[in-house]
């Protein structure tokens, strides 16, 4: 174990040791295959963004997917077809009921969401299946450039599954007599189980759930697997739907998207943080992995993962408010006297987006109250502006400019600039010194 990174593992290893004595919850039986599950597998992993992987117990088991590829097949079917064309034949409302339930809206016959399988199934049948480009085949690529590694099937379970799975039967041709399903549902069910028994183990699903929470880029392999609007849109119905009639209160409580499915592997993502994943078979009555609630709960709290709560940390954006080349008559001695020239300087850090580009805005009205010289931003120390940041910042700039103030940018890397951009157009320098020093020259022009 490398001594420092250690301590992830470390807290892994405590919250395995901690639950994998508990054995309340059932294995499932209605696939008779996964009946014969050990029920004292358990495993825990966790990726990072960076795709530094942890990992403890029976994280490197194969198990088949089950449910946890129906946000996986979403993915792929929005990527194909878009939100708008899903939509008319999947919703993507919580439905508050079974995995198994007849979800199904009263007025459309749509399923509530493509997290039960009602709606799985149908996302399924909505990939298109060419001679070229088989149905299944597209499910497996995809999956497996989730996973970041080839995947492949479970023949036994997928037998078992076909043998016994009438129930899915049933509600594949009850869709079909209310509408929304486009291919026959023999097929489209088929194809359905084929992908619940696609082999995978907790690190490839911990993964898979780092590749949505990372927008849709697996962080092992650099592969962009989704745009980042489709990984968005897949990690808001996991959160709201993605735990059957559990949503809410794991939602409530654990506060990441997840899913779950009844060979006990278990998903939850932290955007822009990690991909979480649990395997450990024994199951509450909504068919989740009993231990891997509890693993995955506990490790939400205690690493504070939970969405709602953000709490941002102080001071970490605007690092300096100060002022260079002061003249007398500051706001204290009556800073409004015209012809006061002191360069009010605001310096940022980091990466800036909205909240923090808020902030810096804030410290350039602060940085020139009461004072008429010119206002300076640095950014020398800002590591990444996304773009609503930035267009907040050169329209805070130009409001600034409009106030009659002399602005300048200390930028060296341009990330003020659109593509294309001359620096005069941001009257962005090298350095602060630079900045401050043109800014300066301009006052006794
Ligand atoms: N919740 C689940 O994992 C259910 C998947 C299983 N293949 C089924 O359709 O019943």
């Amino acid at each position: 174990m490398s001594p420092a990174t250690g301590a992830v593992t470390d807290a892994l290893r405590e919250l395995h040791s901690r639950y994998a004595g508990v054995g309340e919850g059932e294995l499932a039986d209605y696939i008779p295959e996964l009946a014969l599950a050990d029920p004292g597998a358990f495993g825990l992993a966790l990726i990072s963004m960076d795709g530094h992987r942890y990992s403890t117990g029976d994280a490197g088991a194969p198990f088949t997917i089950q449910s946890v590829s129906k946000p996986f097949v979403y993915a792929l079917a929005l990527s194909l077809l878009g939100l708008d064309e899903v939509s008319r034949w999947v919703n993507a409302e919580p439905s508050g009921e079974a995995f198994n339930a007849i979800s199904l809206e009263r007025s459309t016959g749509r399923p509530a969401n493509a997290m039960v399988n009602a709606g799985a199934i149908v996302t399924t049948a909505l990939i298109p299946d060419t001679p070229v480009a088989p149905r299944f085949g597209r499910i497996l690529d995809c999956l497996s450039r989730f996973a970041g590694r080839r995947l492949d099937v479970d023949e036994e379970v997928y037998a078992s599954e076909a043998a016994t799975g009438d129930r899915n039967r049933a509600l594949a041709y009850l869709i079909r007599s209310t509408g929304p399903l486009p291919v026959d549902p023999v097929a489209a069910v088929e194809t359905y189980f084929r992908q619940c028994s696609v082999r995978v183990t907790a690190l490839d699903l911990a993964a898979m759930a780092a590749t949505l929470a990372h927008g849709g880029v697996n962080p092992l392999t650099g592969d962009r697997v989704v745009a980042e609007p489709v990984a968005a849109q897949v990690l808001a119905v996991m959160a709201t739907c993605g735990m059957y009639d559990a949503s809410g209160d794991w939602l409530l409580r654990v506060g990441l998207p997840a899913k779950s499915g009844v060979s006990g592997g278990l998903i939850a993502a932290g955007p822009a943080r990690f991909g979480l994943a649990a395997y450990s078979p024994l199951l509450d009555r909504t068919g989740t992995s009993v231990r891997g609630h509890l693993a995955i709960g506990m490790l939400s709290e205690r690493l504070g993962l939970h969405l709602m709560y953000n709490p941002a940390l102080a001071g970490s954006t605007v690092t300096l408010v100060t002022t260079a080349g002061d003249l007398p008559g500051g706001p204290e001695t009556g800073g409004e006297r015209a012809g006061h020239s002191g360069v009010a300087v605001a310096a940022a850090q980091g990466a800036l987006d909205f909240t923090a580009a808020e902030r810096v805005l804030y410290a350039l009205d602060e940085a020139g109250k009461g004072r008429t010289g010119a206002v300076v931003l640095d950014l020398v120390r800002v590591t990444d502006i996304d773009t609503v940041a930035r267009a907040m910042l050169r329209s805070g700039l130009a409001r600034l400019a409009a106030d009659g103030r002399r602005t300048a940018v200390a930028d060296p890397d341009g990330r003020l600039r659109e593509p294309g951009e001359e620096a005069g157009a941001t009257r962005s320098f090298a350095s602060r010194e630079e900045a401050v020093a043109r800014c300066t020259a301009t006052a006794s022009e």
